[in-house]
């Protein structure tokens, strides 16, 4: 079967995951984890289950931007990095992602998706998932006591960001805002978006890197230089 179908097949999956999550969703428990994904990766999926598993939480919905405000330079196509992630989650039933962002046609800020799932989903407790570097910056987040209110949130430690560091911002954000936020350590897995970036530039390996449906459809279309 082609990448496109197997996309095809892995978009019907997801509209399933999500009627079936809609019908019984009355006081659950969801973890979020919002990223750009340029691409996807398994640092990503390996915290969310982390996190999904130690928390107890019935469901993790990936939630791709769709137009980043704060994410410099060039961004892939919103489309090839939501069906990355569709392909990413494919043959697990606890993990949703939700085009809620990826269909806004302004810029994708979370408090805008935390407001429109407390609307969606009556009575979900949410608990947003964010790296260790990403905490550090939530103070320039538009809202951010807005955020607090809607969500709990999960530093999970990142390798290359000092844990004292976050430790000291968490502490600082609790104070400030009475947030809701715990660090939690995750198994380290040092891999970013930046580096598979990289490795595609300059014509090197990503195997292992990302799931090999994600390898396949960046090689297919051709994304990050890796056809030329
Ligand atoms: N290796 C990792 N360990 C823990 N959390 C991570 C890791 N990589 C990304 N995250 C977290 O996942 C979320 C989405 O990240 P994003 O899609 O920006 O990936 P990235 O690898 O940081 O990308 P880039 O290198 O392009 O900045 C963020 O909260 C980020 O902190
Ligand atoms: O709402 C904001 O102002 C905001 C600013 C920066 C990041 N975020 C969210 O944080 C998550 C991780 O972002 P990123 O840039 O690390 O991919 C993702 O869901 C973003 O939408 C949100």
């Amino acid at each position: 079967m082609g990448i496109d179908n197997i996309v095809d097949e892995s978009f019907i999956i997801n509209q399933k995951k999500l009627k079936k999550f809609g019908d019984k969703c009355n006081n659950v428990k969801i973890g979020i984890m919002g990223g750009t994904f340029d691409p996807i990766h398994y640092a990503h999926l390996a915290t969310a289950e982390f996190i999904r598993d130690n928390y107890k939480l019935d469901k993790i919905l990936f939630i791709p931007s769709g137009n980043p405000p704060h994410k410099k330079g060039n961004i892939t196509n919103k489309n090839d990095r939501y069906n990355m992630v569709l392909l990413s989650t494919i043959n697990n039933d606890d993990f949703i992602v939700s085009d809620i962002e990826i269909k806004r046609e302004k810029s994708t800020y979370t408090i805008d998706t935390l407001k429109d799932l407390k609307q969606k989903y009556k009575n979900i407790e949410i608990y947003f998932i964010t790296g260790s570097d990403a905490i550090c910056d939530i103070e320039t987040w538009k809202d951010v006591e807005g955020n607090f209110k809607l969500a709990n949130f999960i530093a999970a430690t990142r390798p290359g960001i000092s844990l004292l560091k976050a430790n000291e911002k968490i502490k600082d954000l609790k104070d400030k805002y009475d947030a809701n936020i715990e660090s939690v350590y995750v198994p380290s897995l040092d891999i970013s978006s930046t580096y598979i970036r990289e490795q595609l530039n300059k014509h090197k390996t990503i195997r292992y890197l990302v799931p090999e449906l994600v390898q396949e459809y960046i090689y297919n279309k051709k994304l990050y230089s890796s056809g030329e």
